[in-house]
């Protein structure tokens, strides 16, 4: 039995990760979880599992939570109550399912408490990777991907030497965008920007998936999670999002993970591994009804966004906390209906052209930046 914390239990990945739980109750125990704004979700979660401890992001909420819930669950809210949550005593494994930076303090701190850490929340890796990865490997800590490349990539590697691989290939289904021009992108809709391909997300990601940000914050997710230099990590456009990532090894060969696209996938893969447990309700991939598979090489051009992470990445330091904070503040105003479509790219490239790279950050140096960024993409819009 493995007792699970989940941060951002009421989102896409964490109401999946419900899921999976709820299926496996002799493998898995609900501990604790948290929810943003959600309150509702969260007491028909909490009277269902009936976890230890439940956090909120408002202390507002704290009330009218309490009096939803039929069991003595403790209640808590805000920032500390992430932490409380990846924290947790009885907590074997984390699953770090909340959107953006805000999960970058529990992640450390529950890695400093030698929690497991699946890890979805890839703001946190782009944003201060190296903090995560040093203080994993001080404490000896897995951290197990949940997006779906990385645990592409990671079930690729599986049984084999990791310095025999020539390149990591993460593929990318271009977004709700693929087939439009520049042109084209500059009248673009919120409401069209959120209708992606073939993927059920969250606001932020399927944003980030329709600039091809995604693709840019998971080559530095990748860059960390497999220690591996940016020129080994490569980006292939393919629409249908059924080889979810491929590694070549010297040799030549390539191992590829496919699969109908389906985030309980690899969420329960972080759950069991290494284990395999049956998946109710999984859709077999038939590729003779598929047919044809598309690859195609991304333009640089045609996607900025890509090309920026990248730069930032390879920069190092807090030049990919600035992309990161800069990205979350531009694709807020989007979805606010503030800014247009193509101003989410030309916001990121001013406020890394602003800020000049500090070199191996401590956490207080990424927390302020990370502020600032967010401030300036402020600015830049008025
Ligand atoms: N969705 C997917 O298929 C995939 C997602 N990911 C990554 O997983 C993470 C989550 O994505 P997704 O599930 O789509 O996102 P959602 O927007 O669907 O869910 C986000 C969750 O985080 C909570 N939350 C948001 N902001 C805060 C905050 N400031 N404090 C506390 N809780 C907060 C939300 O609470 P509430 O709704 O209650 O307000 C919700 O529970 C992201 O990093 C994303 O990039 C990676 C691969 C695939
Ligand atoms: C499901 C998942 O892992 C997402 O990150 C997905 O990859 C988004 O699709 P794009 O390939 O369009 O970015
Ligand atoms: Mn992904």
């Amino acid at each position: 039995m493995r007792n699970i914390s989940l941060l951002g239990a009421s989102g896409s990945i964490g109401q999946q990760t419900i899921d999976v739980l709820r299926n496996h109750p002799h493998s898995f125990r609900l501990v604790a979880l948290s929810v943003g704004r959600n309150v509702e979700y969260a007491a028909q979660i909490v009277n269902e599992f009936q976890p230890l401890l439940v956090s909120v992001q408002y202390e507002e909420d704290v009330a009218r939570l309490r009096a939803l819930i039929e069991s003595s669950t403790e209640v808590t809210y805000g920032e500390q109550g992430l932490t409380e949550v990846a924290t947790l005593t009885e907590t074997d494994v984390l699953v770090n399912a909340v959107m953006g930076s805000v999960g970058l303090n529990p992640t450390l701190q529950a890695i400093e408490a030698k929690k497991t850490i699946a890890i979805a929340n890839k703001e946190t890796l782009v944003t201060a990777g190296h903090l995560v990865t040093e203080a994993a490997k001080r404490n000896g800590v897995d951290l197990i991907p949940v997006d779906s490349e990385h645990s592409a990539i990671y079930q690729c590697l599986e049984g084999n030497n990791q310095q025999e691989v020539e390149r990591y290939i993460l593929t990318a289904s271009g977004g709700s965008f693929r087939d439009r021009s520049r042109e084209e992108l500059k009248g673009v809709t919120v409401e069209d920007a959120l209708k992606h391909p073939n993927w059920n997300m969250g606001a932020k990601i399927t944003i980030d998936s329709a600039t091809m940000m995604n693709k840019g914050l998971e080559v530095i997710e990748a860059h960390w999670l497999f220690s591996t230099p940016y020129e080994r990590i490569d980006v292939l456009l393919h629409k249908e999002s059924m080889i979810h990532s491929l590694v070549e090894y010297i040799d030549g060969s390539v191992l590829a993970h496919l699969g109908s696209p389906d985030m309980r996938v690899p969420i329960q893969y972080a759950l069991s591994f290494p284990k395999r447990l049956d998946l109710k309700g999984r859709k077999p991939l038939n590729l003779w009804e598929v047919g044809t598979l598309h690859f195609e090489k991304p333009d640089a051009d045609r996607f900025r966004c890509l090309k920026l992470a990248y730069e930032a990445g390879k920069e190092k330091g807090t030049a990919p906390t600035v992309l990161n904070a800069a990205n979350e503040a531009a694709v807020a105003a989007f979805l606010e209906g503030k800014i247009p479509f193509l101003e989410i790219e030309t916001l990121i490239e001013k406020t890394l052209d602003s800020f000049v790279t500090v070199a191996n950050p401590d956490l207080e140096t990424i927390q302020d930046i990370d502020l600032r960024a967010r401030r300036y993409v402020q600015t830049l819009m008025k």
